[in-house]
């Protein structure tokens, strides 16, 4: 208790998980925190809260930061709302995990890097480090981001495959600062069940209509009940027209039926619980335009 040397202090602190949209951010955090609780997607820009995900191991407590994917082509309400979050949670953080793919940099992950804080330590992750046939591109192209700027560490890793993830961790550590757990070192999110559940659900939606359907989807959760080792949740997902309300029942109200039944299984493995699911498809247009109602529906940067 008395040992003050700092090779044996624990240490705690936030990292930010950044990069252009599709590289990862998502796969990574939840390989990192081993649940998942931020939701993967085909799809761009699936990711449209902070997320924390939180490791505690037995000398660091890393609370990560899932931040939405850095918009530069849309300009709508939604897009604004998302740049905010990014820049806020940039500033707040010990040090920001910078993501970009294996042998590729370009324009959009150049903004990226163009916004991240001098004073705040980076450490480079080059992602998807599987796909290269080539592996002898990989020092060329470590050499060559090390010229773009003074990155705190570079580590190649694979998020799917779970290769040098724990490299990753080794490195990030010396930028925590020394102190207690910021969170109960038996949490993996300081989300709450409710906001999961809504998580969840959206990304059955996603994954299950594919690419028919343009970004304007959300999850809205209406009311959710816990009754001992039950949960009743009561969801809506909420189109911006009546055809795309059509696309996600799908005939004879198939897919829904499905996208109902994956969300449920998933939440009762994560909250080892039994969980009794209703969703409702509701049409509410131009929601996505507008940040009065995107607040309502808890996008609120
Ligand atoms: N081959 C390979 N694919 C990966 C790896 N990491 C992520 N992917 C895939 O890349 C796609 C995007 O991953 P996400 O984790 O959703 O990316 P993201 O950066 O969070 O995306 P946004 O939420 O849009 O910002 C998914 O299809 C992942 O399965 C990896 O290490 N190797």
């Amino acid at each position: 208790m008395n040992d003050t040397s700092s090779a044996s202090a624990f240490r705690a602190g936030y990292a930010a998980i950044v990069g252009r949209p599709n590289v990862g951010k998502s796969t990574l955090t939840n390989r990192l925190v081993g649940h998942k609780v931020s939701i993967v997607s085909r799809k761009q820009q699936t990711t449209r809260h902070r997320v924390h995900g939180i490791l505690t191991t037995d000398r660091a407590q890393f609370v990560f930061v899932d931040t939405p994917g850095f918009q530069t082509r849309h300009k709508r309400a939604l897009n604004r709302l998302m740049n905010r979050t990014v820049t806020q949670a940039l500033s707040e953080v010990d040090v920001i995990v910078f993501v970009i793919e294996a042998c590729r940099f370009t324009a959009e992950d150049a903004q990226v890097m163009d916004l991240l804080p001098e004073h705040v330590p980076v450490v480079l992750v080059i992602n998807k480090v599987d796909r290269l046939k080539d592996k002898k591109l990989l020092l060329p192209f470590i050499a060559e981001m090390a010229q773009r700027r003074p990155f705190a560490e570079i580590v190649p890793l694979s998020a799917e495959k779970d290769e040098h993830t724990d490299e990753l961790l080794r490195a990030l550590e010396p930028y925590l600062p020394e102190g207690e757990p910021i969170y109960d070192p038996d949490m993996i999110t300081d989300r709450s069940e409710r906001f999961l559940a809504a998580e969840y659900l959206r990304e059955k939606v996603f994954r299950l209509v594919g690419d028919e359907l343009p970004y304007g989807i959300a999850v809205e959760i209406e009311r959710y009940e816990t009754e001992g080792n039950l949960r009743r949740i009561y969801a809506s997902v909420i189109v911006e027209r009546e055809p795309h309300k059509a696309i996600i029942i799908g005939r004879g109200g198939e897919r829904i039926k499905r996208i109902a039944t994956e969300a449920r299984q998933e939440l009762e493995n994560l909250l080892e619980a039994r969980v009794y699911l209703e969703v409702w498809v509701k049409v509410r247009s131009g929601w996505a335009d507008d940040e009065q109602a995107l607040r309502s529906l808890g996008y609120d940067g």
